[in-house]
């Protein structure tokens, strides 16, 4: 017999370039991907600075005409017909955002990075927990079936005993010769007022996948935190533009590297030559396909394979009525719609903890390179009328 399918109702914090893609993925059939027992529906969009904004934005995506479209943050986390809210704001705006929309009772999926300090996020989690509503940092490649399927062959032993995971994830946004990047100083990727830097925007894919692999798969009471040695180069405003990371998990004496950079891409020539993570057991080595965030394929290269390589290859569903859209968020939709329906209030997918040990990591390799980000966007006072809730920071 079939079971109806449950509906979440979203509501979407900003309108930027991720609100974007989001959104459209949001807005594809869910039977595209053959997923039936969950569907969402695009209640509400709000801008920080105008409603014709957020109006716009409905119309560009293609929404339904009856969603709502609003000039202010506290309107959309206010409106009693969102379920949950999705907050596509900067890394500087996460915390008091994702407060915002918990202080009014709504569940939050927060892009990644989940905030700019480890303190932030505990407390971001304390409070969701306090009040019983699910969040979720937005990192779209957990949920990935490719992702999947490289956890369940790491967990399966299929390359025996993994000792080491080296994890890029780069691009090359060299402007011209002098050095400087195409980001424009202000951009939310270099400036410190909005917690700009590779490490933040691009370094915790990297670490996801050296979490996943280290870290998410061991059976509860084995987790450990691991110990961080960090170096990072600084761009001219003060944010890291390349970073290095050596993990050591001493208990299971494995060993990580977790690298970024917006100076030099993990693969130049864009053609699938250079993986973006690899495994390495005793059995063998699985290789990711570059990028880190939406790898199209993996490969595994056994100690005993004679030299032959198995590549597998993975492209999100894309849905036809919607002019061949589909680019992979709606996984991370589809769980929380999961979570949500069956009372759930975090993933076992992108466990709470677990994003509280990579802002851990991330803390500490800043510190050790000596990036600094301004009080107003590291502090945990909540406060509604903060200028990063009302637009007007
Ligand atoms: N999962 C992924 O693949 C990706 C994730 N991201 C993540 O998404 C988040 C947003 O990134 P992205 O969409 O690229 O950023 P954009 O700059 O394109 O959009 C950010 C939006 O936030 C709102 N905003 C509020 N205050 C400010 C402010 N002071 N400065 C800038 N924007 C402000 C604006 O919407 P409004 O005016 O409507 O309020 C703006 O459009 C980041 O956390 C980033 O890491 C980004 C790209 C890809
Ligand atoms: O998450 C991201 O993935 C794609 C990058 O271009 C972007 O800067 C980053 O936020």
């Amino acid at each position: 017999m079939a079971t109806e399918s449950f509906t979440l109702r979203w509501g979407i914090l900003a309108t930027g370039f991720i609100a974007e893609m989001f959104t459209r993925d949001l807005l594809t059939n869910t039977a595209s991907r053959e997923v039936t027992d969950v569907t969402h529906k695009l209640v509400a969009v709000a801008s920080s600075k105008e409603a014709q904004k957020a109006s716009d934005f409905i119309k560009k995506v293609d929404g339904p005409a009856e969603a709502k479209a609003y000039g202010s943050y506290a309107e959309l986390v206010n409106d009693p017909d969102v379920d949950i809210i999705y907050v596509a704001t900067p890394h500087s705006h996460h915390f008091q955002n994702t407060m915002l929309a918990l202080h009014a009772g709504k569940h939050v999926l927060c892009e990644k990075a989940l905030t700019v300090t480890a303190d932030q996020a505990r407390r971001l989690v304390e409070t969701a927990r306090e009040k019983n509503l699910f969040l979720m940092e937005a990192v779209w490649t957990r949920h990935q079936p490719l992702s999947k399927k490289v956890r369940e062959l790491v967990a399966a032993g299929e390359i025996g005993p993994v000792s080491r995971v080296f994890a890029d994830i780069s691009f090359n946004n060299l402007a011209g010769e002098d050095g400087k990047l195409y980001h424009a100083d202000s951009s939310r990727s270099v400036n410190l007022d909005l917690a700009g830097g590779a490490l933040l925007d691009l370094g915790v894919y990297a670490l996801t996948w050296v979490f996943q692999v280290l870290y998410h798969i061991q059976p509860e009471a084995d987790k450990e935190k691991p110990e961080v040695v960090a170096a990072l180069n600084k761009y001219h405003t003060g944010s890291d533009d390349s970073t290095a990371i050596i993990l050591r998990f001493p208990k299971h004496n494995t060993l990580a590297v977790a690298t970024t950079s917006m100076r030099t891409a993990t693969d130049p020539s864009d053609k699938g030559l250079v993986p973006a993570v690899r495994i390495q057991g005793a059995k063998g080595e699985i290789q990711v396909g570059n990028p880190a965030f939406r790898p199209d394929d993996y490969r595994i290269i056994r100690k005993d394979g004679g030299g032959e390589v198995e590549t597998v290859k993975y492209s999100p569903p894309v849905d036809d009525a919607r002019g061949g859209w589909g680019q992979g968020f709606y996984w991370q939709a589809d769980e929380a719609a999961r979570c949500i329906r069956d009372g759930k209030i975090e993933s076992s997918v992108m466990p709470l903890d677990e994003s509280i040990a990579i802002m851990e990591v991330v803390d500490a390799a800043l510190q050790q390179g000596g990036v600094a980000y301004p009080d107003h966007i590291t502090s945990t006072e909540y406060d509604p009328q903060n200028p990063l809730n009302t637009g007007k920071a």
